[in-house]
């Protein structure tokens, strides 16, 4: 579990970064990001806006789950988070898992009873966001008796069931192959019109998003209109140090 701390000057709104239009939803300026001692980010500006699609480009260790994590902490509960781990409960059944998405919408005891017996209408809705995921007849399934890609479907579908604007997501699509990781992001994009997403895949990135933001040695280096962007642009990303 990835924590997220040590932000002296975060800001919780700031000025629209142009060329980037739509209300303001999150930001930093000047920012120190980090783990407690442990700085990834010493001064960090960015502006998100409604309606962007992002996707966070860099190597392993850059600090793409840190910065969505610290976006995490300050959109609250208008983001639907999909971290990189799953962390789902391997032991209760598919459906429980993409339930938990709403948890903090039902009461104690509803939550107690639809543990025992699935509540009608969540059946439902949950049965007919699975089937749209490829997951229809697995909602009985243990979790941990699923293959990893069915896993990572699962925890998108409990992300999107969170029924939230801003969809965040740490590399949601890495367990599965390149179609289907094209169809999952069609499908979330289609349900939040704001997204950031951490990706190790570059094409995916500028085939399905509109702004890429690229990390490197504790900042941004890269941050432009997927357009104006071909796949060797980012390889400077991946530059070993
Ligand atoms: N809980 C933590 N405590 C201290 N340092 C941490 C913690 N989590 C991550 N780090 C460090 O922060 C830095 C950024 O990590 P982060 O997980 O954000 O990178 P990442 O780009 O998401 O990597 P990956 O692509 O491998 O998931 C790394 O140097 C990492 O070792």
């Amino acid at each position: 579990m990835k924590h997220w701390g040590c932000c002296d000057n975060l800001m919780p709104y700031a000025t629209v970064a142009e060329p980037y239009a739509g209300p303001m939803l999150a930001g930093f300026d000047h920012a120190r990001l980090g783990h407690d001692q442990h700085v990834v980010f010493p001064e960090l500006t960015l502006h998100i806006s409604q309606g962007e699609r992002i996707a966070l480009l860099g190597r392993s260790g850059v600090g793409k789950s840190t910065l969505l994590d610290a976006l995490r902490v300050q959109l609250g509960d208008q983001s639907a988070w999909c971290p990189q781990a799953n962390a789902l409960v391997p032991t209760l059944s598919a459906y429980h898992n993409i339930y938990m998405g709403r948890l903090a919408h039902f009461s104690r005891w509803q939550n107690l009873i639809n543990l025992l017996r699935p509540n009608r209408a969540c059946w439902q809705e949950i049965s007919a966001l699975a089937e749209t995921l490829g997951l229809d007849g697995l909602l009985h399934r243990q979790v941990d008796q699923l293959s990893g890609g069915q896993q990572q479907r699962v925890a998108i579908a409990r992300a999107l069931y969170q029924n939230r604007p801003v969809f965040l997501g740490d590399e949601p699509v890495s367990s599965v192959d390149p179609r289907q990781g094209m169809r999952l992001l069609d499908l979330i994009k289609a349900r939040h019109p704001t997204c950031v997403v951490a990706l190790h895949q570059r094409e995916l990135a500028l085939e399905h998003f509109d702004r890429i933001i690229g990390l490197n040695d504790g900042r941004i280096t890269i941050d432009a209109p997927s357009r104006d962007l071909t796949t060797d642009d980012l390889d400077v990303l991946y530059v070993p140090e």
